[in-house]
């Protein structure tokens, strides 16, 4: 059978994932939400003119040169401003973000100052809006400071608050159920029997779908019979999106082809030209779209890094796409690539020049997690590039990504 070109298979993935529908969730719960509307500022920001210094609120005319002496006839404090209106020779004890009394219109420091009773002798200048800030100089209201499509970082969400909007309307988050297959398979923590290997791809998965801001509902682990496999899948109901890794190759047990099928799997792509990850499977079952990641936890990272993470987007309102590749220069050696566009897992760093050299592990078999988990990111190697020696270019990417942003 032959293997699908990995744009190909993407374009196919990208027509089998709907974006989900908004929901109003509170600021307060809004960290790494994709916004899906645009938000309008509830009120001016300042709404009038404030102080930005502790000193004392004057009619700038009055003090073209110092020393001038000035009455003080009264106190304006954030949210305690003064009622009059100060007219020539006066002035007001103002403090930091109180509002400028009417009458006045710039501030001097106290550092500025001699105080003597009611008597306060200005030694530096005044001018026109000195030390104030101006009613919306920040932002007024009605204007649009957050955008559809938006992913809040910790920043926005201060100036969501700042705008007077206390809810927001977000993309749902993406429910991913997440299944893996395999007789030999038991939960970290569980007693381990002969032969028995750690489920590491359940939780992998999971955390990704977490760091792409989406929920991970993890369903366990199906052993390989159908009996079993076929029960576990009646927890996919409440999801959006399922999961399963392991069990997808040509093996004997490979039983999630088999059994999705008599289920109502519609197979969109099956066998991909990537390496790790060739036996990447795609499809919809019971209207619900299915992936089927390979079991080599590094084969399962790879296509979940390509494929889950690109459907998290999409169903987030985000494009749906793959990473942007960048310029690196090679640490070391690689051979010439055959039939399949090679994930090479690398150490990155920047050499004297500041250029960005991208070193790969010299083994990258697709069970070794430990080199996956210390990687910088990926050289691409293209279907059927030539040798490259150490200095030479290639395109790499990085592995860290996530939505949230501080
Ligand atoms: N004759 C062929 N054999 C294989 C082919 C092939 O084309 N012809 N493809 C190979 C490739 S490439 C891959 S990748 C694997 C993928 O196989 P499966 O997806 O069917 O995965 P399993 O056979 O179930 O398991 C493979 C391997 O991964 C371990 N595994 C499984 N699930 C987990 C998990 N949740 N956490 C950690 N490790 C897991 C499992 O124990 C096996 O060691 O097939 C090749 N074979
Ligand atoms: O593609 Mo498999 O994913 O080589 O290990």
């Amino acid at each position: 059978m032959s293997l699908i070109p990995l744009n190909d298979a993407f374009a196919k993935v990208e027509e089998g994932i709907r974006t989900l529908p908004a929901e109003m969730v509170s600021v307060a719960d809004a960290l790494g939400r994709v916004v899906a509307e645009d938000v309008a500022a509830r009120l001016t920001q300042p709404p009038a003119p404030v102080s930005a210094m502790d000193g004392y609120a004057v009619v700038s005319s009055d003090i073209p040169e110092h020393p001038v002496s000035l009455k003080r006839i009264g106190e304006s404090q954030a949210g305690g401003p003064f009622m009059g209106t100060v007219q020539s020779g006066q002035c007001v004890r103002i403090f930091t973000g109180a509002p400028l009394p009417a009458g006045t219109d710039a501030v001097i420091m106290q550092e500025d100052t001699e105080v003597d009773g009611d008597l306060i002798t200005f030694k530096e200048v005044a001018f026109e809006g000195k030390f104030v800030r101006r009613a919306g100089l920040d932002f007024s209201k009605g204007d649009i400071l957050i955008k559809k499509g938006q992913i809040l970082s910790a920043r926005d969400i201060g100036l969501l608050c700042a705008m007077n909007v206390p809810w927001v309307h977000v993309y749902r988050k993406p429910r991913v159920a997440i299944l893996a297959t395999g007789d030999e398979l038991v939960m970290p923590g569980e007693a381990l029997r002969d032969s028995q290997i750690i489920s590491s791809n359940s939780l992998m998965v999971g955390a990704m779908v977490t760091a792409m801001g989406g929920e991970a509902i993890n369903l366990g682990i199906a052993d390989d019979s159908e009996s079993s496999l076929r029960s576990m899948l009646a927890g996919v109901d409440g999801a959006d999106l399922l999961v399963t890794s392991g069990g997808v190759s040509v093996g004997e047990y490979d039983l999630v082809r088999n059994v999705l099928g008599e289920e109502g799997l519609d197979i969109d792509v099956y066998r991909i030209a990537i390496k790790p990850g060739k036996p990447f499977m795609f499809g919809r079952i019971k209207d619900k779209p299915a992936m089927g990641l390979p079991g080599n936890p590094v084969s399962a990272y790879v296509t979940a890094f390509i494929f889950l993470r690109a459907a998290l987007k999409k169903m987030q309102g985000l494009p749906f796409e793959q990473d942007k590749p960048i310029r690196a220069i090679l640490g070391g050696a690689v051979k010439a690539n055959g039939a399949r566009q090679e994930f090479m897992r690398a150490v990155f760093a920047h050499n004297e020049n500041g250029q960005l050299v991208a070193t790969p592990y010299d083994k990258q078999d697709s069970a070794m997690l430990a080199n996956l988990a210390h990687c910088e990111g990926f050289i691409i190697r293209p279907v059927n590039a030539p040798a490259l020696d150490k200095g030479d270019e290639t395109n790499v990417i990085y592995v860290r990504d996530s939505l949230l942003s501080v």
